[in-house]
């Protein structure tokens, strides 16, 4: 691309700009380069370090090393660290959007409002780090006393997907951090760039050497460098948010290590919206979810269930919203749904939109591709159990609506899933409320609204949706030990 009409070129402080990877403190570029493309033009943005097995290794020496010195400062001292990398990251939040548009494809103010979402995490377990608590435990032997204390676990890996390119990344790191872990961070290799301008203001922040490692490589080196992080025995605690694929591999891959694992893996989420809902608030709801960064979202809305009294009437204002989401590049003013990230994304969606007007569905408002990976938003009716879309997380921007009589049957449906991360209904009836809530299995249900995820709240799925939460107080136990202190004869 010419470094003339480079989205980059625009940045208020380019040193943020980095391509090499950061291990032990140093900028690193090892002996090859990967490319880094715009996916809203597929120009190339800019060649990142292709780094592998080796590095990786260094990087966990290094994280290893910085481990005693990092645990040994008092919380406090960690957390003016920490609040420091927040300020750092809202200070230079246009700078953050453009990177993250630029190699991701969502739309600026998008992208804006995912920085200061990924920021909010660390700033909210900069103060969690504060809040780490053991327990004295009553004893039934009055010779002993009990005690309980929590301490850091060591050297933590996240491996983390393009779609929340920061975010997905401070979720993990902050919490790592907060509880006195070094990090090693693998990016996605679609979107290298924003974790590095993010580790640059780390170092800006006073991250000691080695406390925060990000590794970068291309996909065939990301599999490597996975090896390495999940045989190390230094390294304790994986976090991974990606495909249930992947994460079935970093799980089986652990298993030697017995390592502690957080997974955050695909959502394929039921959407149920009954007869007694508000329609409007629903289809506010539904678009919020489902057209979120052009449905790549493991929480997005993939199956929408409408009970048949409202059904006609849901489908109608949802397909008249819908045609008016704009598509376009996403530093386009105005518009709302950038590209899909790569050929294969779109890919899929067009199977499964074919799969399903084959198998019976209407196409209400879109339904195919308007160029390379850009997606008309798309809502089709009378889907059914049968369809791809029923079973597959889409991950773009297509709406499948079914219809569903009972409470029951709506709940029978949304459950009919081996995943279970998030779920939504509309609904104004208190009894139902509660009933659908306690019945949906999923680690996360939003009621009356599309939109659920902030740093103070637990974050996370039930079956093959993974292990573990992030976010909320829960999130920084994922990073501790606990360890119990029995102390024996205190009368002698
Ligand atoms: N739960 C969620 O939030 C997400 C779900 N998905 C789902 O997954 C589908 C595929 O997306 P994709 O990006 O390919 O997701 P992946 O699960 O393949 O990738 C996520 C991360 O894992 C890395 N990775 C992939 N394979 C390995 C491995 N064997 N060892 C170590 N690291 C590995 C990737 O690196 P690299 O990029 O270098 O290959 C990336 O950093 C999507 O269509 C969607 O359905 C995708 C992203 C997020
Ligand atoms: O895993 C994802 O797809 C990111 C979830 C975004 C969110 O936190 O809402």
């Amino acid at each position: 691309m010419d470094p003339k009409t480079s989205p980059l070129a625009q940045l208020k402080d380019p040193s943020l700009l980095k391509t090499d990877a950061l291990i032990n403190g140093e900028w690193v570029g090892g002996a090859s380069r990967f490319d880094v493309d715009d996916p809203a033009t597929g120009a190339l943005l800019t060649h990142v370090a292709n780094l592998g097995a080796s590095e990786a290794d260094a990087a966990i020496t290094a994280a290893n090393a910085a481990w005693p010195a990092w645990r040994a400062k008092t919380a406090k001292e960690r957390s003016a660290i920490l609040m420091r990398w927040y300020h750092l990251l809202i200070q230079h939040a246009d700078d953050l959007a453009r990177i993250l548009t630029a190699e991701q494809g969502k739309p600026l103010a998008e992208a804006r409002g995912e920085i200061v979402y990924g920021a909010s995490f660390v700033e909210w377990f900069a103060e969690e780090a504060k809040r780490v608590r053991g327990e004295v435990v009553p004893t039934t032997d009055a010779s002993k006393r009990t005690v309980v204390i929590r301490q850091p676990v060591g050297v933590c890996a996240a491996i983390t997907p393009w779609n929340f390119p920061l975010a997905m990344i401070t979720r993990k790191v902050a919490p790592a951090l907060a509880a006195g872990c070094p990090v090693v961070i693998k990016p996605a290799e679609q979107t290298p760039l924003t974790a590095l301008a993010a580790a640059e203001l780390a170092q800006r922040a006073g991250m000691p050497a080695g406390v925060l490692n990000v590794i970068t490589g291309d996909s065939e080196q990301s599999i490597a460098i996975g090896q390495v992080l999940c045989a190390s025995d230094a390294v304790r605690h994986l976090s991974f948010t990606g495909s249930t694929e992947v994460g079935r591999i970093l799980m089986a891959q652990s298993a030697p290590t017995i390592k502690k694992l957080s997974l955050e893996l695909g959502g394929n989420a039921p959407f149920l919206v009954f007869d007694d809902a508000d329609l409007d608030s629903a289809v506010e709801g539904a678009i919020a979810s489902k057209y979120r960064n052009a449905g790549q979202t493991c929480v997005c809305a993939n199956r929408l269930y409408v009970q048949a009294g409202v059904y006609d009437a849901f489908v109608a204002k949802l397909a008249e919203k819908v045609g008016g989401l704009k598509v376009g590049n996403g530093f386009e003013p105005g518009v709302t749904q950038g590209p899909l990230i790569e050929d294969a994304a779109i890919e899929k969606v067009e199977r499964h939109v074919a799969d399903a007007v084959a198998k019976g569905a209407k196409v209400l408002v879109g339904g195919a591709r308007l160029h390379d990976r850009f997606f008309q938003p798309t809502v089709l009716s009378e889907a059914t159990g049968e369809m791809l879309c029923a079973r597959e997380e889409t991950f773009g921007p297509v709406a499948p609506v079914f219809r569903f009589t009972t409470e029951a049957e709506g709940i029978a449906m949304a459950n009919a899933t081996e995943f279970g991360l998030a779920s939504y209904f509309f609904s104004r009836d208190i009894g139902r409320i509660y009933r659908v809530a306690e019945g949906l299995e999923s680690g996360m249900v939003g009621i009356n609204t599309g939109l659920i995820s902030s740093a103070e709240v637990p974050f996370g799925g039930v079956k093959q949706s993974g292990l573990g939460r992030e976010g909320g107080h829960q999130g920084i136990d994922e990073y501790l030990e606990t360890k119990y202190l029995c102390l024996g004869d205190i009368n002698r």
